[in-house]
């Protein structure tokens, strides 16, 4: 479990996390939405450490960062998988390359057996026959499938997503959602995923947060979000045509 307590974040005067508590349970998709600019990739890279805190404590599993040794946050980066916008695949490596990347950085695995791990990452995600070739020679759904196979290939204990659906298609983004939401509960993985995507929320939202200017606005379910009367769930929700048009359905 990932415990977020008063996250506070400003650059310079411009205050973008207000405050913001949350747990993230292993198991579980927990989604992020919220309008641009609401701080969802300011809150996932404060949580991944990558941004320094004004105030507030993050707690992976009873770790508190601030606390740790500098050795400490080394262990906990390697419990950590990333899918990144765009896939963030090294271009000049090859498929297998790229899933072998971690385990080279990282691992202490001879070379057969990161094959081994990497061929069964890069089978997890169903592409088992792309290993040789280089991510301009796939599509974008298969670029994420590597990404995914990539971000746990070390086994991760938590799996970060940001925007794992930018660029595809509303049907090949529906079968990555499904992979990532597979992948969390076979593994027990805290996963915790920036969305813009409507579709992802209803068709993985186990738990939802929705970030408004800097704040934790509501939190539920997929089918809570369905039945909410709250204002700023509504004022979110009704931008997405889709969505409207479901629950305008449901109060029929
Ligand atoms: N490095 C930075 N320096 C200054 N301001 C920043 C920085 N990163 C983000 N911000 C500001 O923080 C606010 C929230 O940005 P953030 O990228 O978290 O929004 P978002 O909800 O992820 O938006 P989007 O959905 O468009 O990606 C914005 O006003 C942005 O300009």
């Amino acid at each position: 479990m990932i415990e977020v307590k008063g996250l506070r974040k400003s650059f310079g005067e411009h205050e973008v996390l207000k405050g913001i508590d949350v747990n993230f349970e292993p198991g579980k998709a927990n989604l992020i939405i919220g309008r641009s600019g609401s701080g969802k990739t300011v809150f996932l890279k404060s949580v991944l450490g990558l941004h320094d805190v004004d105030s507030g404590d993050i707690v992976y599993d009873g770790r508190n960062v601030a606390e740790l040794s500098k050795d400490e946050r080394t262990l906990l980066r390697q419990e950590i998988g990333m899918v990144f916008q765009g896939g963030a695949l090294f271009d000049s490596q090859t498929v297998l390359e790229n899933v072998m990347f971690p385990l080279n950085f990282f691992g202490d695995m001879s070379e057969s057996e990161k094959r081994d791990r990497a061929d069964f990452c890069l089978s997890r995600v169903r592409l088992d026959s792309a290993h040789n070739r280089f991510p301009a020679e796939i599509s974008g759904g298969m670029q994420k499938r590597v990404a995914i196979a990539r971000a746990i290939a070390m086994n991760p204990k938590y799996l970060f997503c940001d925007e794992p659906n930018s660029g595809l298609d509303p049907e090949t983004a529906i079968v990555i959602d499904n992979l990532i939401q597979e992948i969390t509960e076979e593994y027990n993985i805290t996963t915790v995923i920036n969305t813009h995507d409507m579709n992802s929320v209803l068709e993985i939202g186990d738990h939802v947060i929705l970030l408004k200017e800097g704040y934790r606005a509501w939190e539920g379910t997929k089918d809570e979000i369905l039945h909410s009367e709250d204002e700023a769930v509504l004022d979110f929700v009704f931008r997405s045509e889709l969505f409207k048009k479901v629950k305008e359905a449901l109060r029929k």
